[in-house]
């Protein structure tokens, strides 16, 4: 086999509990994670040393050296293997750059599944699940699709089951927003209020509408514990979020660190016209529409 093509979704949190910063840095959350159908698509080809190469959406802010993602997948998937083996990767990137929809950890997954692949190890899921908690919080996630609720930093997942399809229009904003700044300004913000932090808890009427499909319960439920700090990063965010709430989305809120927006609709139909309005209102660069849940990464 000489290349491996695999597409791969990003994903948006329905709901993010954050419970009190660790002694490791990290936080114990709550993440119900909710794969959407904006996919990446990422072509391991065989070589003889690493290389990568990005193309498509802000493809000029992902660094196309040993620090992509994609590429620290591949070598950690070859040292897991105990072999010297080599790939050329090309991303293909649809998915929003720092946008809190996980893009990277997308392209992460998607190399450990192409590669997997290409070099013939044969690996089980479980193996490329203790190789991707070690790349990212969210790169277990990007492996496994659907919806899943994760615990610990978010790598420890219990899939869920979900209905659907439940229809999304996602508002990309300029630049990206950094995941630790994002939760260190949460830190700071608890600080402030001097309140205590409760552990993290899985909303039960969250999980029911997610059961039952009833994409008006799911909009009423949709939470984000880090949406206060991405908007005093980017209060321009708050616009944003009442112009969707304002055209009738059901929900709205940040997805993960930010600073995409992302709105709940109704039906197909409802998405296009929201996705319109919110054109029109100029409250964002780009607008997309995208429904959930769809499947982890699929070989192409
Ligand atoms: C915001 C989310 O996207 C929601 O799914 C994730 O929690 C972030 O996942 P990620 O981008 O894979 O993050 P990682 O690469 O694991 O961590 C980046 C940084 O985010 C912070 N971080 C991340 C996950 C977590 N449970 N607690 C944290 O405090 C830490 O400062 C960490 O250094
Ligand atoms: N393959 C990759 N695709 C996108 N970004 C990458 C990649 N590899 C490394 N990066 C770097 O990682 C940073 C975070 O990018 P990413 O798109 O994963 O953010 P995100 O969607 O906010 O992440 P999350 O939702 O997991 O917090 C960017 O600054 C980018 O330069």
């Amino acid at each position: 086999m000489n290349s491996v093509t695999v597409r791969v979704p990003a994903k948006v949190n329905l709901q993010l509990a954050v419970g009190p910063l660790r002694d490791d840095g990290y936080h114990d959350l709550v993440n119900v994670f909710h794969a959407v159908s904006l996919f990446d698509e990422v072509t391991a080809a065989a070589e003889t040393g690493m290389s990568v190469r990005v193309e498509g959406e802000s493809a000029d802010q992902v660094p196309e050296d040993d620090d992509n993602l994609a590429i620290r997948a591949a070598v950690a998937l070859a040292r897991h293997a105990g072999r010297s083996y080599g790939v050329s990767l090309a991303i293909r990137k649809a998915i929003p750059v720092a946008g809190g929809m996980a893009g990277g950890s997308a392209d992460a997954a998607a190399a450990l599944v192409a590669c997997n692949e290409l070099w013939g190890l044969g690996l089980p899921l479980e193996d490329l699940m203790e190789i991707a908690a070690d790349l990212g919080s969210d790169v277990p996630f990007a492996l496994l699709g659907g919806t899943a609720v994760g615990t610990g930093r978010g790598e420890r997942l219990t899939p869920l089951e979900a209905a659907g399809p439940f229809h999304w229009v996602f508002a990309l904003a300029d630049g990206g927003l950094s995941t630790a700044k994002v939760y260190a300004e949460c830190d700071r913000i608890r600080a402030e209020e001097g309140l205590p932090v409760a552990e993290p808890r899985a909303a039960g009427a969250l999980l029911a509408a997610l059961r039952d499909g009833d994409a008006k319960a799911l909009g009423a439920e949709l939470t984000n514990d880090l949406q206060r700090a991405a908007l005093r990063l980017r209060p321009s965010l708050a616009a944003t979020l009442e112009a969707g709430r304002g055209h009738g989305a059901l929900g709205a809120l940040v997805s993960g660190s930010g600073p995409t927006c992302a709105f709940l609709a109704a039906s197909a139909a409802h998405a296009g016209e929201l996705a319109g309005a919110l054109r029109g209102a100029g409250v964002a660069r780009e607008v997309l529409t995208a429904h959930g849940p769809v499947p982890g990464p699929a070989v192409v």
